[in-house]
């Protein structure tokens, strides 16, 4: 029998009976918390399992992973502050029958399921882990297989208090001792406002969800599906199944998530420390490279050029090219002897050297070479001697700290704000040297990069090399005898002091750095190159398993980023192409299948829309279909009455003001308004309004949701964008309870 939630003293009863098992739950787990306290310093060591092949931890060890998930937990309750959206540690019942009695005689079984796994005193479990099997059925059983399950039970609580049931009966009737309550936890959960961060779905978590979730963690997992149907959520709680499948490999090999900006950084940062884990690295792919952030736009016909593969020619060539401005004539004594290598020689000498090293670690090499231009001109006595004498000379020295520095991958890419050299290279047209060198002209007067600087700077870095610092005082004695020396070798101006000279480390191999943050003074510093300069770029760092967000927008170069990072890596890989903002798919299909190699492949596809009501997806939908027939069209599964407001207007700023106004008075959550940059300015004010208004450009809405949003210029989305008709579909789909449409006339 199922009973409404408002009208019966039963379900009274049922939440108190609930309630009774949540408290029994948070003793123990105070108790435990003690506990942890006392062995913290091996609490991290506990719950490893060193079982092959599952990665499923033995019986002894769940006791050790008991006491690291309330270590973890309390770890993670302070660091969110058990945020008002929390929805409590325990969040689901199972009752089971099972076919064949156990040891006493019993075939009904209760099991709860929640955050983490807790057991009393006697190791008998209270709550399971809901990524533990035992706690499968809670998210796989169905009326058609129901895995033995009777009643699936959500509970809602509201910190530590129990404050409503949802139940789904999973055989045709119910016994007579359970009762039923509620009309489905996943309507509720998807009715309800959206706030400012992401919220967790561990407690309904749908079975096509699960298995895309619990996918095994090799090689390469595909979640594809259009707008709204849960693939960032499910990838996230796949990320934190991972960790607590085999915690080994991925808590010390690291797991990281790449998104489209900090906004969606900021929106889905509280998802996993909700489900207990914090070790996760969340990356924008501006701040991919440590050391370098970037979140400006290039417009799309820079961006197409910057991203596109064509450019690694651009930049191999780049990186082979004389340290504009210095020397070119090498002269001095050696043994006597006068020696003079004009700038022929020098280039051959470099071209030579950076066929087969590194340029930030072939110092040695460089003067080796140089010794055997400078033998080939003198020829007399002993040659080892020689090339000795010529190593150790001050005057070679000082030559080479100006011919052959560390050159910083970002100061590279700003020799690139010439216009001239970026036609010389001549791998460009000479219309997109003209943006390129526009685009670094740009970052040189504002002293800020632009996200697709970092996949182009992260390519220079691999083809340098690391810089490596020098120690202090060794700096020190460089720094006078560059002072002395400089002005014979045509210097036309010394730099500042920063000059450093590479630690030689093997032929071809780099010294490894850690990034070097920006001081203060670096950060605030007026001047725009010192900004874009600041901190040092440190090596690369690499991952166990990388998740990647909103793939369908990454540029060829930017996969090629990510495969750095993901060389010996698993993957999570989540898109929508009928949402790319990336016009050449087809290359960076290309890219993206190099990152991934040879590694297996599996795919699950998402074709229910949980966040848009059906209402306002409708009209997304049919936009879309319009202009990308072979879109990935999902089902939008709630209604609400409510039809999207479609205004045309003469005076859009005061139009906008009215829509917003009576959006606010609609929904509870936060209101977006989603507008090209033409309307900016205008609607910038609106802001002022309320709290839970934001004005928005399009391309940053990616991955995000709103209670609802005002759309503003649809045209003018579409014309500002490369994606075209593929950012309107983003923007439409962002809602989930109201949209309104506003056109200028
Ligand atoms: N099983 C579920 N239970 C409750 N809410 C869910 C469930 N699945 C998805 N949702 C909700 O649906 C909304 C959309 O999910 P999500 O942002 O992950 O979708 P998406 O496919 O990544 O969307 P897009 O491609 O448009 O960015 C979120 O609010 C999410 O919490």
């Amino acid at each position: 029998m199922r009973v409404s939630a408002t009208t019966n003293d039963v379900v009274a009863a049922e939440i108190a009976a609930e309630q009774q098992h949540v408290d029994r739950v948070y003793t123990e787990l105070a108790k435990a918390a003690e506990r942890t306290e006392l062995i913290h310093a091996e609490g991290m060591a506990r719950g490893r399992t060193d079982r092959p092949g599952t990665g499923d931890p033995r019986e002894e060890e769940m006791v050790g992973l008991f006491e690291r998930d309330a270590l973890v937990f309390s770890a993670s309750k302070r660091r969110v502050s058990l945020e008002t959206q929390h929805e409590g540690l325990v969040f689901g019942r199972l009752d089971l029958e099972h076919a064949t009695p156990d040891e006493d005689g019993e075939t009904r079984e209760v099991r709860y399921v929640g955050r983490l796994g807790v057991r009393d005193d006697d190791y008998e479990p209270l709550v399971v882990d809901w990524r533990a099997p035992a706690a499968a059925p809670f998210y796989r059983a169905t009326p058609v297989d129901p895995l033995g399950v009777l009643r699936r039970r959500v509970l809602r609580c509201s910190g530590e208090r129990v404050v409503g049931v949802e139940d789904d009966l999973m055989v045709a009737e119910a016994p007579d001792d359970l009762v039923v309550v509620g009309d489905g936890a996943l309507m509720a959960a998807l009715t309800r406002s959206r706030g400012a961060r992401m919220r967790d779905i561990v407690a309904t978590i749908q079975q096509h969800q699960d298995e895309a979730i619990r996918a095994p963690a090799r090689g390469v997992t595909e979640i594809t599906g259009g707008p709204g149907t849960g693939k960032t959520v499910v990838a996230l709680h796949r990320a934190a199944y991972l960790l607590y499948s085999d915690r080994r490999r991925f808590e010390s090999g690291g797991v990281l998530v790449v998104g489209p900006s900090s906004a969606y950084t900021a929106y889905i940062e509280r998802v996993l420390p909700s489900l207990g884990e914090d070790s996760v690295v969340l990356r924008s792919i501006g701040d991919v490279l440590a050391g370098m952030t970037a979140t400006r736009l290039d417009p799309p016909a820079t961006a197409a050029v910057k991203g596109s593969l064509r450019v690694r020619q651009l930049l191999a060539r780049l990186s082979r090219q004389p340290i504009p401005g210095g020397p070119s004539l090498l002269r001095l004594f050696v043994m006597g002897h006068a020696v003079r290598i004009e700038v022929r020689d020098l280039d051959r000498v470099r071209a030579q050297v950076l066929r087969h090293h590194h340029r930030n670690s072939s110092y040695e090499a460089a003067v080796r070479a140089l010794a055997e231009v400078a033998w080939a001109q003198v020829h007399q006595g002993e040659k080892q001697e020689f090339v000795d004498r010529f190593a150790d000379a001050n005057d070679v020295e000082a030559f080479m700290r100006e011919w052959w520095r560390p050159v910083d991958p970002r100061e590279m890419l700003l020799w690139l704000a010439d216009e001239a050299l970026v036609r010389d290279l001549g791998v460009v047209s000479d219309r997109d040297a003209a943006l390129v060198a526009a685009s670094y002209q740009l970052a040189l007067r504002e002293g800020t990069w632009s996200v697709a600087d970092v996949a182009m700077v992260d390519d220079l870095h691999a083809r340098l090399g690391t810089m490596v610092q020098l120690p202090d005082e060794e700096r020190g004695f460089y720094e006078i005898e560059e002072l002395e020396d400089a002005s014979q070798y045509g210097v036309a101006a010394l730099r500042g002091s920063r000059a450093e000279r590479p630690v030689p480390v093997g032929d071809g191999e780099e010294g490894h750095v850690a990034a070097v943050e920006p001081t203060a003074s670096e950060r605030i510093s007026s001047d725009p190159r010192t900004r874009l300069l600041a901190g040092r770029i440190g090596s690369v760092e690499e991952y166990a398993h990388v998740l990647v967000d909103e793939a369908q927008d990454l540029s060829p170069m930017q996969w090629r980023m990510l495969g750095r990072r993901g060389r010996w890596a698993s993957w999570t890989v989540v898109g929508d192409l009928a949402q790319a903002s990336w016009s050449d798919l087809e290359e960076a299909g290309r890219a993206r299948e190099e990152a991934f190699g040879s590694a297996v492949r599996r795919a699950f596809h998402m074709d229910t829309n949980y966040r848009n009501a059906r209402e306002i997806f409708d009209l997304a939908a049919r936009m879309i279909r319009e202009h990308v027939p072979d879109a990935d069209i999902p089902e939008a599964v709630r209604e609400t009455g409510h039809d999207p407001v479609e205004l045309t207007a003469d005076d859009v700023p005061a139009a906008a003001r009215e829509a917003v106004t009576e959006l606010l008075g609609q929904v509870d959550g936060q209101v977006a308004v989603i507008t090209p940059a033409v309307w900016r300015a205008a609607l910038e004010p609106l802001t002022g309004l309320d709290g839970r208004l934001l004005v928005i450009d399009p391309l940053s809405t990616k991955g995000l949701e709103y209670d609802a949003t005002l759309v503003v210029d649809p045209d003018g989305i579409v014309a500002e964008s490369p994606g075209g008709v593929r950012v309107l579909y983003v923007a439409l789909t962002r809602a989930a309870h109201r949209l309104t449409v506003l056109r200028p006339a």
